[in-house]
């Protein structure tokens, strides 16, 4: 299988090529060349543990990689979850279920692909004799679940840049607490966008980015969009037949990946009756969904930080297919939307997706409902996502633990929620690094601490 950019002025690549590769040469993202019918697997994959469905849906991409290391690769990848479920799906009503994507080692969905392109790109660098500088950017959960997923490995420093004093308190923890000297978290002073947009000029300076081996963990990594349309095949089949195909995901959305995923798995033959993008106040992508313009606001701090968003970087995946592979119009369109920070989409299909928004005050409201109608505390992220839920089948994501978020916890249900492991962090040194939202001082520290051969 090769994988071609979304702007389509670079070669394709192989599955191995493109991971190492991140972000496209040519500023666009990496996409399979077509996408597999997978709809006369679906009941062969039928009770399949987690890994091994993950296994038999990569086999479909990384052709270049000998299954049997694929397979190891992938049963390493998923030994650090805390239920055997690895994604358990529970039912909260007839109608309603909650997919919960909680229980890796960082406690939130981001774990499912981390996990796997940390031992991804572990093996990639002991065949090649390669080291690289990972660099990411993160409102929360990328950056700890990437660092989590590479702690330990040889040959790779890691720079997260992640918004000053806007992700959790805990949050900032798992980042800054590692004590590990190949980790370097940046905090800058801006928003999540400001940290993508200096990844993204980062990765598009060809002689920086090959002279310090640059490696993406952001869901511009074709890897991190694979791993992650596993966990919706799973639902799927986990769900009692009758209702699969008449069941709709909600998702909450900031960057776009998660939704997209699914979106894509079901392009692959998984039929189900759509997908609700859940936003918070960052409401871009509602607006886009409900009115066809896509217009750049401000960033607002939400009780749901990891979802302050406003530009997501896998729409433009989106943007791809449903311009029918016209790369042409792909480059237009996120030129116009560069230049401009708007692009009004003509006769705009919204396909089968849907959305809702979700204010702060929704969030708490959403949280106090699902405790108190069925006993499950959950975050202010999955809270998007019990926003107006339609009368049929729903299948909620539920993307992080709530320990990560106790503040918002408390004062919507007066509860404390705590977890063992973000306990064991509130005893240890914060080690950070603090900068303006400027891409020369990352160049800079990448040059101080970046590892080269
Ligand atoms: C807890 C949580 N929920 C939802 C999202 C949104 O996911 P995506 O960025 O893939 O749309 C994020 C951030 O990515 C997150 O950390
Ligand atoms: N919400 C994310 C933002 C980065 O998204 P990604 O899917 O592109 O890694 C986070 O928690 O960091």
């Amino acid at each position: 299988m090769k994988f071609v950019s979304t702007r389509g002025k670079v070669e394709p690549l192989g599955f191995s090529e493109a991971v190492m590769e991140g972000l496209a040469g040519d500023g666009g993202l990496f996409v399979p060349e077509f996408l597999p019918d997978i709809s006369n697997k679906l009941e062969s994959w039928r009770g399949l543990s987690y890994s091994k469905l993950c296994f038999e849906f990569f086999k479909l991409f990384a052709d270049d990689i000998p299954q049997g290391d694929l397979e190891k690769i992938i049963d390493a990848s998923y030994k650090k979850f805390d239920d055997a479920q690895i994604a358990p799906l529970s039912k909260l009503d007839d109608k309603t279920y909650l997919l919960e994507l909680y229980h890796g080692p960082t406690l939130a969905f981001k774990d499912f692909a981390l996990q796997l392109l940390g031992n991804l790109y572990e093996y990639l660098l002991e065949k090649s004799g390669r080291v690289i500088n990972v660099l990411g950017a993160t409102s929360g959960d990328t950056g700890s679940a990437a660092i989590n997923g590479l702690f330990g490995k040889k040959n790779v420093n890691i720079f997260i840049l992640y918004p000053d004093g806007r992700v959790s308190p805990l949050q900032e923890r798992q980042m800054t607490c590692t004590g590990a000297s190949n980790v370097f978290p940046i905090a800058i002073d801006g928003t999540f966008d400001d940290a993508q947009a200096i990844v993204k000029e980062l990765f598009g300076d060809a002689d920086f980015k090959k002279k310090w081996s640059l490696a993406a963990v952001n869901s511009i990594n074709l890897a991190r969009i694979l791993a992650q349309c596993v966990y919706y095949v799973y639902a799927y089949l986990k769900l009692p037949p009758d209702r699969a195909q008449s069941a709709r995901f909600v998702v909450p959305t900031g960057n776009f990946g998660n939704v997209l995923a699914g979106w894509l798995a079901c392009k692959m033959g998984m039929k189900v009756r759509g997908f609700t993008v859940a936003t918070n106040q960052n409401d871009i992508l509602y607006r886009l969904f409900k009115t066809g313009v896509y217009e750049v606001g401000e960033v607002k701090p939400s009780y749901a930080p990891s979802m302050d968003i406003q530009v997501s970087s896998n729409f433009e995946r989106f943007i791809y297919f449903a311009e029918n592979k016209d790369t042409c119009k792909v480059r237009e369109i996120m030129q116009a939307f560069k230049s401009s920070g708007k692009w009004i989409f003509e006769n705009f299909n919204a396909d089968v997706f849907s959305s809702v928004r979700c204010d702060d005050s929704s969030i708490k409201k959403n949280i106090r409902n699902v405790y108190e109608k069925y006993g499950k505390i959950i975050d202010p992220h999955t809270a998007c996502g019990f926003e107006n839920l339609d009368g049929g089948v729903n299948v909620v994501l539920s993307t992080a633990h709530p320990a990560k978020f106790p503040e918002v916890i408390k004062s919507a249900i007066s509860r404390d929620v705590k977890s063992p492991i973000l306990e064991e962090l509130k005893q240890r040194k914060i080690e950070r690094m603090e900068c303006g939202a400027n891409s020369d001082f990352i160049r800079e520290i990448i040059k101080e601490r970046g590892i080269r051969k």
